[in-house]
């Protein structure tokens, strides 16, 4: 079954990390002058066991995936625009294909599942597993076998010759089954969950909030007497979605393999906290890139106590904010790899700590 999820997650190295931290303090500038870019080169250097730590690959991967709930009006687009999109990435005309052609990374694109399968397409790795997940207001999103499929869908994707994986998603509706998953997992209200998504009027956003509120009246009872990865996996399976599942998949995977993950926005923060819930050792290996429009990210990005690096307004999702944020990692290992040492500059160092 799913007895992977719950192996160990790979160990972060302290004396590569403390290697790097004395290394700072030896470049041409006042102590902790480079702020978090600092902190971020110690924690590329603690996960790759080394005090000069470089990307030397990042893997881009898209999970797409139709929603049953799409049906109630939770979206201001249709859902034919999943499968559009696909397309889109894989001619390289969306945004995340465009920003990761930019920023040198390696886009792969999954059909989890949508409504009407997809026309062959290159570049698209069509897995097809459902026609989309069931509309959780009437039955479960999701069978236990499709959930133990996308979760290994998500698996498969991680290489551990990685230095970064980035997940995206694509998904008309899925920031409603987003924020079901958030308010079953933190069991708060429907209202602290949702936001506009797509863009939907006050009248779409009453339906997101009654669409919630019954997938919660309808399953609550299935995960309510649960905790931990038991209650993580019901609330995922009962009202999440293919390719939120298959993200919290790649995330425990891309933790246990060694390889650190980039959270993007509103949706995949959702999947990350699935997969923390499920494997807590997930969490050291997870940085946030940004902090999405979309009300409810905030809720999510609290309960795992993290602080993205940029607040940018957006909430395309796609994995978009985070190749944006790529070009910082870039920044911060270069800074710290080729920058001067007060010896090599022959620069007078200040004397003291920091
Ligand atoms: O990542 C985000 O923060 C984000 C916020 C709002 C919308 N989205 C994207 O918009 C789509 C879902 O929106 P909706 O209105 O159809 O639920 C889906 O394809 C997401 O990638 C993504
Ligand atoms: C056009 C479009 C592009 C997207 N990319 C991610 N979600 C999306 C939703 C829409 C509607």
């Amino acid at each position: 079954m799913n007895d992977w999820l719950l192996r160990p997650t790979a160990a972060i190295d302290p004396t590569a990390r403390a290697a790097a931290r004395a290394r700072q303090r030896q470049l041409t500038k006042p102590p902790g002058a480079l702020g978090r870019l600092e902190i971020l080169a110690e924690d590329f250097a603690g996960w790759q066991g080394r005090a000069v730590p470089r990307l030397e690959r990042v893997d881009v991967c898209v999970f797409a995936a139709d929603h049953g709930v799409a049906a109630r009006g939770v979206s201001a687009f249709p859902q034919a625009v999943t499968g559009q999109m696909i397309a889109n990435f894989a001619t390289g005309g969306a945004a995340v294909a465009v920003l990761a052609r930019a920023g040198d990374a390696r886009l792969t694109v999954v059909n989890l599942g949508t409504v009407e399968p997809l026309p062959a397409a290159a570049g698209v790795l069509d897995l097809q597993l459902a026609p989309g997940s069931a509309d959780f207001t009437l039955t479960p999103a999701l069978t236990p076998p499709l959930l133990e499929a996308a979760l290994a869908a998500g698996r498969a994707r991680v290489d551990a010759a990685a230095s970064l994986f980035i997940g995206g998603e694509m998904g008309i509706g899925n920031t409603t089954s987003a924020a079901a998953v958030l308010a079953g997992l933190l069991d708060v209200a429907p209202e602290a969950a949702i936001g506009r998504g797509t863009g939907v009027d006050d009248a779409g956003l009453a339906r997101k909030r009654e669409a919630i509120a019954a997938g919660l009246a309808r399953h609550g009872g299935d995960w309510r007497a649960l905790a931990g990865p038991e209650r993580a996996l019901a609330v995922l399976q009962r009202v999440g979605g293919l390719e939120i599942a298959a993200l919290a998949g790649a995330f425990v995977a891309a933790a246990q393999a060694g390889v650190p993950v980039l959270v993007d926005g509103f949706i995949t923060t959702v999947a990350a906290l699935a997969a923390c819930a499920i494997n807590p050792g997930t969490r050291d290996w997870l940085l946030f890139a940004h902090r999405s429009a979309e009300a409810g990210h905030g809720r999510a990005l609290a309960a795992l106590e993290a602080e993205p690096l940029l607040d940018l307004g957006m909430r395309l999702g796609e994995g978009s904010g985070a190749v944006v944020a790529l070009s910082l990692l870039r920044s911060a290992l270069v800074v710290h790899a080729d920058m001067a040492t007060f010896a090599d500059a022959g620069v007078a160092d200040g004397g003291g700590g920091e």
